[in-house]
């Protein structure tokens, strides 16, 4: 089996002052927030994997989604240069940790600007979106660096979400799930499935048929168990409060260099 290796980052003191973007901002209880983060990273390791820690970034009240600072493909790794200049200082420590693993390390220069949470990829197909935090010269930094790895990149508009994968995420078998209201260009993948919640666009593949979800989004789960998915659900409220959700808390890393 692949190793795998999940990196997450512990929430900061400051959370509760992280940005909202296209949500009202509702108080965030911290203390329950630190609890969901722990049973989130527990619901990884019940499920095979090994969690790696990144240095703690408590001068980022958004640090704890670490999927928008580094973007991690076969053997590279690509440090973000994140849309909101609040969140640039994110990267600090990621380099000279994942190099210590093994990977290569690139980084997006200015003027560029792209999210990890743009970053949709199923296999060698990767879409980026183009909206809020990613810019077309971000998207290209990041199509010249894959497509060294074979890898096709493609642009696409998002507008109603903070993020590319506050939109849509794809299934095992590469089918790309969204609720409708908040896809901008459902055409834009070959199989797209729309699902009745916002949360319930939004997967980590666990490996095998195992995903998981927000628990906020019930009909969702059923709706994707009846297709023969393994469906393991946590509580994210605090991290939704701030438009997170279950895939920026975490960079899995499959396949991970020895
Ligand atoms: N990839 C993600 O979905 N990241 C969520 C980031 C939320 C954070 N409050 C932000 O606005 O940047």
């Amino acid at each position: 089996m692949d190793r795998r290796l999940a990196l997450v980052r512990r929430p900061s003191p400051s959370l509760a002052d992280g940005l909202v973007t296209h949500i009202e901002r509702t108080p965030v209880d911290l203390d329950l927030a630190l609890r969901q983060w722990r049973a989130y990273v527990d619901a990884l390791t019940e499920h095979g994997w090994q969690v790696v820690e990144a240095p703690a970034s408590d001068a980022h009240p958004d640090g704890v989604f670490i999927e928008d600072p580094v973007f991690v493909h076969g053997d590279l790794a690509v440090l973000m240069r994140p849309g909101a200049e609040e969140r640039r200082g994110e990267t600090e420590g990621l380099a000279d940790l994942l190099a210590a693993r093994g990977y290569r390390i690139a980084a997006i220069e200015a003027p560029g600007t792209i999210d990890g949470g743009d970053v949709l990829t199923h296999g060698d197909q990767v879409w980026v979106g183009l909206g809020g935090r990613t810019n077309q010269a971000g998207v290209d930094q990041l199509a010249a660096l894959l497509s060294e790895l074979g890898a096709t990149v493609t642009g696409v508009p998002v507008t109603k979400v903070l993020h590319l994968k506050s939109a849509v995420t794809a299934l095992p078998d590469g089918t790309v799930i969204g609720h409708e209201p908040l896809v901008d260009d459902p055409g834009a993948w070959p199989r797209f499935l729309a699902v009745p919640e916002e949360p319930g666009a939004h997967v980590v593949l666990l490996g095998d048929d195992r995903v998981l979800m927000s628990a906020a989004a019930p009909e969702s789960a059923a709706l994707l168990a009846a297709r023969g998915l393994d469906v393991v659900t946590v509580d994210i409220t605090e991290f939704e409060k701030l438009e997170g959700c279950v895939t920026c808390l975490s960079v899995r890393l499959r396949g991970a260099p020895a």
